[in-house]
């Protein structure tokens, strides 16, 4: 059974549509990131998946419970970090703890919690008014992982806090996954998903552009970045050898180095073969993956590639190839 699925799930605001025709499937135990710009449909189709908002058309189901018709079943055994976690200003962190385990009529300890999450005791008694951002934004997490749900959804969960704090939240995730809690991870910032993520969702104006791991979706928009070489002889003799590898598209030599561009990451190993079989040694290299951030704005860039999308599309390819994005 399917951690979360959902079917053509749709939600129009008047005119807007805010998530197109969402075809999604996330296993049980998995890591995954739902990553897309400002606006691309990321928290209006968790809305959904709790029941916050109603689709326009469509379905979807948690840990096999219809989102809608049977939502009941599913709050007890989810955890939520909402984007924009409203506190009680007068309530310590410990108070909301405690709420969040009556609510949930859970057995938890709440200083276990806050210790989890990286709220000492002294931070537990103070006013949750008076949290910095990364703290409140701690205190959310602790309340979403009370009752030990088997969904983990949160919304920006890396929101308002500091490398130190992301680095935690991450060892967080990590650590939900391998108890066996399926995490739902949504995020703009493509360095948060990366770390933590088996698969990654991109979402783009309401349309999912690609579903895969980071690898594939690299390898997807065009391959493995730039290779540099350094050679033990002058590196304008071999350009041709390197230049004829499969996976290799081009190759400049500058001195002892040679500068090429790699489609196939397999090729960067066929390439130091070449060279050796062509009589000079590797002394150094230096590779690139092409960047997550390049990687990010090809899928989403302008949105335009997506108008093609076909409804019945398989949601486990890249929609969007690079060229259209140019
Ligand atoms: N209640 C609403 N009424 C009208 N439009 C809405 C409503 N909620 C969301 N939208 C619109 O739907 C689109 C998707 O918004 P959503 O908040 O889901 O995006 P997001 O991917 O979560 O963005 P962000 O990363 O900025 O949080 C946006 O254009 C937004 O303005």
């Amino acid at each position: 059974m399917a951690a979360i699925e959902t079917i053509g799930l749709t939600k129009e605001y008047g005119e807007l549509t805010a998530v197109n025709d969402l075809a999604l499937t996330v296993e049980e135990g998995e890591v995954f990131g739902f990553l897309g710009p400002n606006g691309a449909g990321k928290s209006t189709t968790i809305n959904m998946l709790l029941d916050f908002t109603r689709p326009s058309a469509g379905s979807a189901t948690v840990l096999g419970y219809d989102a809608q018709r049977e939502a009941d079943d599913i709050s007890p055994r989810v955890g939520v970090l909402p984007e924009g976690f409203d506190i009680y200003p007068r309530l310590s962190g410990r108070r909301h703890i405690e709420f969040a385990i009556e609510t949930k009529d859970a057995a938890d300890d709440p200083d276990a919690l806050l210790e989890r999450v990286g709220l000492s005791a002294d931070d537990a008694v103070r006013p949750a008014g008076d949290y910095s951002k990364g703290m409140r934004q701690r205190l959310a997490t602790g309340m979403a992982l009370v009752g030990d749900p088997d969904v983990l959804i949160m919304d920006e969960p890396s929101s308002g806090l500091d490398p130190h704090g992301i680095r935690e939240m991450q060892e967080l995730v990590r650590s939900e996954a391998e108890a066996g809690t399926t995490v739902f991870f949504s995020s703009h910032i493509l360095e948060h998903v990366e770390a933590v993520c088996d698969r990654i969702g991109v979402l783009n104006e309401g349309e999912l552009v690609a579903v895969d791991t980071i690898e594939g979706l690299r390898e997807s928009v065009g391959g493995g970045g730039t290779m540099e070489l350094v050679l033990a002889d002058s590196a304008g003799n071999f350009r041709d050898a390197v230049r004829a590898v499969d996976g290799i598209s081009e190759v400049t030599a500058s001195g002892r180095s040679l500068e090429c561009s790699v489609t196939d990451p397999a090729a960067k190993a066929d390439a130091v073969i070449a060279l050796d079989r062509a009589g000079t040694t590797v002394r150094d290299m230096r590779i690139e993956d092409v960047s997550l951030e390049s990687l990010f704005t090809t899928l989403t860039n302008g949105g335009g590639e997506t108008e093609d999308r076909s409804a019945d599309e398989p949601a486990s390819s890249v929609a969007a190839k690079p060229e259209a994005a140019e």
